[in-house]
């Protein structure tokens, strides 16, 4: 630094050209500065056209600046921030070095937005151009130099203002190729959609307060965040920086250094993703976005971050009781299966089992869990590596996706990690608990899976690029159930589906049952080569014996840009009733273990999806061929239909080993009180739905839950294994069956 140093000629000419628009010195030197780096000390080009770029950097700036001013807290803390991204710019400033000098000659200047901005990963709000050079300094017209920087925009999230983006517009690197497709900008769209081509800004830019994005910046809001911190991490010479503001902002910017950068399509960037998701993680949710992975990053960071205030509240005896659980779970290739969702999951959970106190614990006693009859002796292989990696890693790394592991537990291990209080290791927004008041029997050893879920071993494969552009209502906002805004998932059915109250609309519901109740109403469709008929694998195909075509809700999902309150999202929200396990009885009228509610519930109101995991029908008949499985469910709402053909892709959801709590839930014929219905969220396509259960009237607190699995009792139809019913209704088939088979007997 040297304050005294005479600027050169150069710089005072351009100091001159500038104080002739009228602007201050003060205000010319940093934005010069930064400008030399850029250019990488042309003048010539700096000089082009009186100054131009120069004149533009500078009215740019001074547009961020009063940004800045404005948010006075913000400011702050985005200067906090800066320390961490010094690391990025420790890499890049070899590349400076050769315009020292003239930076000296303006360095006795205060720190400005630009200077800050370079620091935090050479973003400067002047533009590079196309040249082969540098480029025509004309400026706002291009984003090329976006390459370097990748940054992904996050869909669903409230509008940043224009100069907040501008200030944070990034900088191509000095010596790297420019390409005519930056790899940036990225629309939620073109991210579902496989749309990779990068608009022009101007196209780019929504009105309606949902997406923006501008000189390859990105930015993205997500509700309630209070953080402001930068982490950086690098390999190599690349970096992935998270950034999050006190107003709720969250960026990501993915630094590229190398030499040549290819730009993927979105469609390429999906599969590839498919294949680390299967590769790594060993299992794929049918539901797997790139975007929402994204989104998910950026939620957990800022959860993360806002935790990190709660271990000084915590007592002593929790926390080291925590570590004693934590060193359980690692041991353990459990930890993977009990901690389905990754770390966050295995630290919920095992605050949970250190807030039980042993006297309140009932325990469970299981040996052994079962592992999927499916695994075969490679994959065996490849899960084993896994999970050594995993407790190499330790409990606190993530594993992503739920994986499925090779599960042998010892009883003390299962003891330490299944608690009465919540049966779904916290896997849920609300616990669960189970209480056994006959005997001392505990609920069966199972992974509890919030979401239907794919495993490694199983023959599915979705493709994550089947999402259509049409069938995403482009139009909606806010609250679609709001009368003005009625998007086209909402009114799917000709009216809206769901209530404000979030309950299904009763018309809807009542067609729902009397289709399910009564068999003349029902519309059946055929396959051509049922998929049932041909996992028989015998020698004459069978004709289909037909499959009911079911009413489907078709749920705002992650293409529309309502927001996540919007009430025609419900099933995708989860649980949010009060349940609890229960044995249903040591007698005669016992069938083992049952669901309840606690609460009140009204008629339409949506309790839990059948979740469990996702198979093709010839995995599901070679399980039941060697071992016992609970009732699966087939997914042949669309089965027969001209859209929907093949039996590879026929599937069904098993909950013996994977499941979540609709595992508990016994049948009742014909009157039960729960209803399934089809529920297309985040996937159109027709082979995979959730199926959401709704209750079909009022029930009353402790009452059990049930619903009519469609069981043929004297069918034996395939591939569901009869039992005997014992659901006491008047209308039960199994009961009528058996009078009619005695009286004709009888006779
Ligand atoms: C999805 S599980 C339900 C939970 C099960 N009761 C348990 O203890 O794990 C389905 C199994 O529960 C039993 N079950 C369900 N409903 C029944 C009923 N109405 N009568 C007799 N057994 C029933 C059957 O053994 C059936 O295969």
């Amino acid at each position: 630094m040297s304050e005294t140093m005479a600027p050169n000629a150069h710089i005072k000419k351009a100091i001159t050209a500038m104080k002739a628009l009228g602007i201050d010195e003060a205000q010319i030197k940093p934005v010069l500065k930064n400008l030399l780096i850029l250019y990488d000390k042309k003048w010539d080009l700096i000089a082009e056209d009186n100054y131009r770029a120069l004149a533009d950097a500078i009215f740019e700036t001074q547009e961020t600046q009063a940004t800045e001013e404005k948010k006075g807290k913000e400011k702050k803390k985005a200067d906090e921030a800066e320390g961490s991204a010094a690391e990025v710019d420790r890499g890049k400033r070899k590349a400076h070095e050769s315009v020292e000098d003239d930076e000296d000659a303006l360095d006795d200047e205060p720190e400005r937005p630009l200077k800050r901005l370079r620091r935090r990963g050479e973003a400067c709000s002047v533009s590079a151009s196309n040249s082969p050079s540098l480029g025509s300094p004309s400026l706002k017209e291009t984003t090329t130099y976006e390459q370097e920087t990748a940054p992904v925009l996050l869909p669903s999230h409230p509008l940043t203002t224009e100069n907040d983006l501008d200030a944070d517009a990034l900088l191509m690197p000095k010596g790297e190729p420019f390409t005519d497709t930056p790899f940036t900008s990225t629309h939620p769209d073109s991210l579902e959609n496989g749309n990779s081509s990068a608009a022009p800004m101007s196209e780019r830019e929504e009105t309606n307060g949902r997406v923006e994005e501008r000189h390859g910046s990105t930015a993205a809001t997500v509700d309630g965040a209070t953080n402001d911190t930068v982490a950086t991490t690098q390999e190599g010479s690349s970096t992935l920086e998270l950034a999050s503001s006190a107003t709720g902002e969250v960026k990501i910017n993915l630094s590229f250094a190398g030499s040549s950068l290819h730009a993927p399509s979105m469609d390429e960037l999906r599969r590839a993703m498919e294949d680390v998701c299967l590769r790594q993680y060993k299992i794929l949710d049918p539901n797997f976005s790139v975007s929402r992975f994204l989104n998910d990053i950026a939620s957990s960071y800022l959860e993360l971050a806002t935790k990190a205030e709660k271990p000084a509240n915590q007592s002593p005896e929790k926390l080291s009781s925590l570590t004693t659980n934590v060193d359980v779970l690692r041991k353990s290739a459990a930890a993977m299966a009990f901690t389905a969702e990754g770390s966050n999951d295995l630290a919920t959970k095992a605050r949970n089992s250190a807030n039980q106190s042993p006297e309140n614990s009932q325990t469970m006693t299981v040996d052994v869990l079962n592992k999927p009859a499916a695994t075969t002796d490679n994959t065996s292989t490849v899960r084993n590596d896994h999970v050594r990696d995993d407790e190499n890693s330790g409990a606190g790394e993530s594993t992503g996706l739920i994986v499925v592991p090779e599960c042998h537990i010892s009883a003390d291990e299962f003891r330490m990690i299944s608690i009465v209080s919540d049966i779904t290791l916290a896997k849920e927004s609300v616990e669960i608990p189970w209480v056994n008041e006959f005997n001392t029997k505990v609920p069966p050893p199972f992974r509890y899976i919030a979401q239907s879920l794919v495993s490694l071993d199983a023959e599915v494969k979705f493709s994550l690029g089947n999402i259509k552009d049409d069938e995403c209502c482009s139009s909606c906002c806010g609250d679609c159930l709001a009368p003005s805004m009625a998007c086209s998932c909402a009114t799917a059915l000709g009216g809206f589906t769901y209530t404000k109250d979030g309950l299904l609309q009763n018309d809807f519901l009542e067609e729902c049952i009397s289709e399910a109740r009564d068999t003349q109403k029902q519309v059946v469709q055929y396959c051509k080569e049922c998929p049932l008929e041909i996992a028989k694998n015998e020698e004459t195909l069978e004709p289909c014996k037909g499959h009911r075509k079911r009413k489907v809700i078709r749920e705002c999902w992650s293409n529309c840009r309502c927001s996540e309150k919007c009430g025609n999202r419900v099933v995708q929200h989860g649980i949010h009733t009060k349940l609890q396990v229960f044995f249903t009885s040591d007698g005669p009228s016992g069938r083992g273990w049952g669901l309840r509610t606690l609460e009140k519930l009204p008629k339409g109101a949506f309790v839990c999806e059948l979740a469990g995991e996702i198979l093709t029908i010839s995995e599901l008949v070679q399980r039941r061929n060697s071992e016992k499985l609970t009732s699966p469910v087939i997914l042949d709402a669309h089965w027969g239909s001209e859209e929907v053909s093949g039996a590879s892709k026929a599937l069904c959801l098993d909950g013996t080993h994977y499941g979540n709590i609709s595992r508990f839930i016994n049948h009742r014929c014909a009157d039960a009180n729960l209803i399934e219905i089809p529920v297309h969220a985040e996937n159109m396509d027709l082979h995979y739905y959730h199926l959401g259960l709704f209750t079909t009237r009022d029930i009353e607190a402790m009452e059990e839950l049930t619903w009519d699995y469609g069981v043929e009792f004297n069918d034996h139809v395939y591939p569901t294994r009869p039992f005997h019913c014992r659901c006491g209704s008047e209308f039960c088939r199994n009961v009528k069956r058996s009078k009619s088979k005695k009286s004709k007997k009888r006779a």
